[in-house]
């Protein structure tokens, strides 16, 4: 007995020791910052511990506030944090473990000399990495390879593009059925389940205008068990588990039925994108395109990557994408589009819910500038641009509840920044084990934004311009960056605007979103109720209701469409 307890008790001991030593060495290195510290003894980039954390979700309600530092250690705490830690500790501080430091900051200085420069600062291999298994792209590359991959993936981001993202968006969202059997009794839709139906419509834009693949969710060419948007599907809504297993080597017996199902999945999107991507690469070689034809966000890199393929110098660097470099990005694509759009649209609406008076104020826009005949698809480069009010809501949600709390970088070299501290600013140098991370979540609930910071108010991004008409005015730099600025800015950024203008236009078109009263509650308290529900979040992926049932929306028909 007493040998089987050494057995177990020196392994851990060992470890327990080894990482005493090493956070006493990054408790020392932190203090060179002259900036608070706050210790934790287990950190984001501790992959045992992303799944073990779950289990100890009891500790923040330790006494005498001794778990404090559990909220800290998942990557995007800052959603759950919203603008406490800045209001307590200031723009900057650093979080210390054993494994690193992260200098979290939302000064400007310093996040426009890290984020705003591609060349001394890069993204974390780790994480970058994650979703690379199809191939290497745009977001897991850096330097000389991240320029090639930027090159050819920017060209399918085009404003024919954004013609199919219009037309598909506003198609889709005037077929969306929000009315559920329940609706009847007044009980209307949980946030959990309004969530999934703009999931499924935020990946059905996707796959038509990344793919090209305008068919039905369930149909399956000859020879596929499963049709893409199946698999797609499958996979963007279990991202973590495929990014967890994916690698896994067990036999398929070993497997409980979701993996199973899940690596059937991947398989077979790896089929799709290979068919895919030979059927463009022998039609760009064979038809030139005509015209302002929209083509797949596919298409056009195929195309794009086929031009440079042409104009690779002998002996040059490679100036083009190898196939699977084209599967990673198409890929890449897919998870980075739908998350974050569908997770706008459910914060939207929630909030549009709990503020009729800015519904009404959407509403009056939409009515200015659409045909209220529902088969009429209004024309992009005419009312997109004159839609300020519905994407100045996008623009509002996206502070609100931004889909990347934190986006972290290391230097390549030990690097020097200015840092603002309680004595006054000076300049730190910043050694390559150590992480900055943007806290654009505490940027985006400054009180840099004035007394209303936390309060839903889409108008504070409009402005009466001079010949009246109003105007967008969107504030540049980290104070706001739910896109990221500097080169490696969301090339989707114009894509999701548009996916979030049309649908949201659309949806107000047909419908009023209201929030559901609980029996003898006032309308008040249900709008109070709702909001409390959407002020608590939690991060996976993207921004997520911790307690999507507790709160229901009723869509109610509006009939300008005589429906
Ligand atoms: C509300 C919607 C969206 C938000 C808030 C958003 C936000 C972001 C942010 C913050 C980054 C920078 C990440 C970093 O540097 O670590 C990023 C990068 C990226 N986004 Fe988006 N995104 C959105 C929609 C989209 C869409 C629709 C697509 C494609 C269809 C897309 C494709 C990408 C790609 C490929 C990158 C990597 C770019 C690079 O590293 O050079 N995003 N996005």
């Amino acid at each position: 007995m007493m040998l089987y307890s050494l057995l177990i008790l020196f392994p851990i001991s060992i470890f327990i020791s080894r990482r005493m030593v090493r956070l006493v060495r990054n408790y020392i290195s932190a203090r060179k910052y002259g900036l608070p510290i706050i210790i934790i003894p287990v950190s984001f980039e501790d992959a045992w511990w992303i799944v073990l954390r779950p289990l100890f979700s009891f500790i923040p309600r330790l006494p005498f506030n001794l778990g404090h530092w559990y909220l800290y250690t998942t990557m995007g705490w800052t959603t759950e944090d919203g603008n406490r830690s800045l209001l307590k500790y200031g723009e900057n501080f650093v979080l210390c473990s054993p494994t690193s430091n992260v200098l979290v900051t939302s000064e400007q200085g310093i996040v426009e000399t890290v984020f705003g420069s591609h060349g001394k600062w890069a993204k974390q291999q780790d994480q970058s990495r994650l979703f690379a298994f199809y191939g290497e792209n745009v977001s897991s590359t850096h330097g000389d390879v991240w320029r090639r991959h930027r090159k050819i993936t920017a060209s399918a981001f085009n404003e024919s593009t954004m013609w199919s993202v219009w037309d598909e968006a506003t198609r889709r969202a005037g077929e969306l059925s929000l009315v559920d059997a329940d609706v009847e009794g007044g009980n209307g839709l949980t946030l959990a389940m309004v969530r999934s139906k703009f999931d499924l419509l935020a990946m059905q834009i996707l796959s038509v205008v990344g793919f090209g693949q305008n068919t039905d969710l369930t149909e399956r060419p000859t020879g596929h068990q499963e049709s893409l948007m199946e698999c797609l599907g499958f996979i963007l809504q279990h991202i973590i588990l495929t990014v967890v297993f994916n690698s896994l080597k067990a036999p398929d017996f070993l497997l409980p039925g979701s993996l199973r199902r899940l690596k059937v999945s991947i398989k077979k999107l790896g089929l799709y994108m290979k068919e895919s991507v030979l059927q463009h690469v022998q039609s760009a070689k064979s038809k030139p395109v005509h015209g302002s034809k929209a083509l797949s966000l596919l298409e056009s890199m195929v195309r794009a990557n086929e031009a440079s393929k042409q104009e690779q110098k002998t002996g040059g660097p490679r100036s083009y994408l190898s196939d699977s470099e084209l599967y990673g990005n198409i890929f890449v694509f897919n998870v980075a589009g739908y998350e974050t759009t569908a997770s706008s649209f459910i914060f939207a609406l929630s909030y549009l819910a709990a503020h009729p008076d800015m519904q009404d104020w959407a509403v009056e826009e939409i009515d200015r500038y659409y045909d209220h005949d529902a088969n009429i698809i209004p024309d992009y480069a005419e009312t997109y641009p004159k839609l300020v009010r519905c994407l100045a809501i996008m623009h509002e949600t996206l502070r609100l509840a931004t889909p990347a709390p934190m986006l972290v970088r290391y230097p390549y070299v030990p690097t020097e920044v200015l840092v603002t501290t309680k004595t006054g600013a000076r300049t730190v140098t910043v050694e390559p084990d150590t992480l900055v991370g943007f806290n654009t979540t505490g940027a985006h609930l400054s009180p840099r934004w004035g007394p209303d910071a936390l309060s839903f108010n889409p108008k504070r991004f409009i402005l009466p311009s001079s010949s009246g008409e109003e105007e967008l005015v969107v504030p540049e730099g980290p104070l706001y960056a739910p896109f990221m600025m500097g080169p490696r800015v969301c090339p989707g950024k114009k894509f999701s605007q548009v996916e979030f203008v049309a649908v949201l236009a659309r949806v107000l078109m047909d419908w009023r979103v209201e929030v559901v009263r609980g029996v003898g509650e006032s309308e008040e308290h249900a709008r109070l109720r709702l909001m409390s529900v959407v002020e608590e979040k939690k991060f996976n992926v993207s921004a997520h209701l911790k307690r999507p049932e507790d709160a229901r929306v009723r869509f109610v028909r509006q009939g300008k469409f005589g429906k």
